[in-house]
């Protein structure tokens, strides 16, 4: 067995709640498209494509996505986007996390997707959105789960990028029907968010929800910063807020949300053990937390294993998890009927599992 030890084993050694975990209706909201390739389908891409430095073998990818810290999670993460390389790779890999996600009891997702880093490896940007919106629509017909799209700047790649993902997501030719929100991702070291304020307001103006990583690998500033010029309604990550007292009052009064991924920053080494991670000051400060898988294949994990994790950080018993469950649906960009529907569908689960 390949050494994970940097990752956390499942975070509670209760079956009965893990078996409550895995028949929860779920939502997830911080969750990447080529993050979420398993690792059939990455062995598969990476045998087609022997030019690769990804292994095909499962064993020695296992090893491959251990990382030293955030540079070498992102050089890794970057090796496996160079392996889609059509609008085919594009359709098959969506299909897949949609289905990876339906067996896990997720209702509804906000897929994060980086289409700047297809397009400037030469997918067309037509294919490209035909292929996600044909693997959603056959997701939410065959699976039942409802997905929606995030596109985000890969900030590290400068602005240019930030121009084209914000012409990719506002020109009403090329943006595809399920997109509801605009992010930034990448490394925060050396790239400031105000920067991107520009490319933001044209994505709020043309009705996308601003939805930046902040605060993953920098200071609480760096959140003030996405609040103030990015607008933002919820904050990727958002870990470093814990050490502002008056920015966890600010998030708690405004119901900014954040989209908290426990194992994915111990697997990036942003925090150094899972009983170290800030999610209980969260709580404690009032501030609405969600729960959330990032890149789960890529971090040895998957979403109902993070909520085992935030079950044992928080203490929380069936009744805790569903509130959990739902403070994600409240926190979607998901319309009020649907949101409505999920929530009884929760607090049904919830009251069956728990009747005598
Ligand atoms: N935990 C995470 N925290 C932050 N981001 C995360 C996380 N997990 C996944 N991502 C993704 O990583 C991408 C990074 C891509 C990037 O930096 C880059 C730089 C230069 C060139 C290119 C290129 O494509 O040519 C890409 C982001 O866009 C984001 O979607
Ligand atoms: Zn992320």
């Amino acid at each position: 067995m390949t050494d994970r030890s940097s990752v956390p084993a499942a975070g509670t050694p209760d079956r009965d709640l893990q078996a409550f975990i895995a028949g929860l209706p779920k939502a997830e909201l911080h969750v990447h498209h080529v993050g979420s390739a398993s690792p059939r389908i990455v062995s598969e891409l990476a045998a087609r494509h022997p030019d690769s430095k990804v292994p095909t073998d499962p064993e020695a990818l296992a090893d491959y996505f251990t990382f030293t810290d955030f540079a070498h999670f992102i050089d890794v993460y970057l090796s496996v986007v160079d392996l889609i390389r059509t609008p085919e790779d594009v359709r098959l890999l969506t299909y897949e996390v949609a289905r990876d996600l339906a067996r896990q009891q997720v209702r509804y997702a906000e897929l994060t997707i980086t289409p700047f880093s297809s397009t400037r490896r030469g997918i067309d940007e037509l294919a490209f959105m035909a292929a996600i919106e044909d693997a959603r629509k056959a997701a939410e017909a065959e699976f039942g789960t409802v997905l929606r799209w995030c596109f985000d700047i890969p900030g590290e790649a400068g602005l240019e990028s930030a121009e084209e993902t914000a012409r990719l997501a506002t020109d009403d030719r090329i943006r595809p029907e399920g997109l509801v929100s605009f992010g930034l991702g990448g490394p925060e070291i050396g790239v400031p968010r105000p920067q991107f304020k520009p490319y933001f307001d044209r994505a709020i103006a043309a009705g996308l929800h601003s939805v930046p990583h902040a605060g993953e690998t920098t200071g609480p500033e760096t959140v003030w910063d996405a609040l103030t010029e990015l607008r933002a309604e919820r904050i990727g990550h958002g870990t470093s807020s814990a050490q502002d007292p008056k920015l966890l009052a600010h998030l708690a009064e405004h119901r900014i949300a954040l989209e908290v991924c426990p194992t994915s920053n111990i697997a990036t080494r942003a925090v150094r053990t899972l009983d170290e991670h800030p999610i209980k000051e969260f709580t404690r400060a009032g501030v609405l937390v969600t729960i959330n898988s990032d890149d789960p294949p890529m971090f040895g994990t998957d979403l109902n294993n993070e909520y085992a994790v935030a079950a044992r950080l928080l203490d929380l018993d069936e009744r805790g998890l569903a509130d959990l469950a739902k403070n994600a649906v409240e926190a979607s960009f998901l319309d009020a009927p649907g949101k409505a529907r999920i929530v009884r569908e929760i607090d049904t689960y919830t009251t069956t599992w728990l009747a005598p």
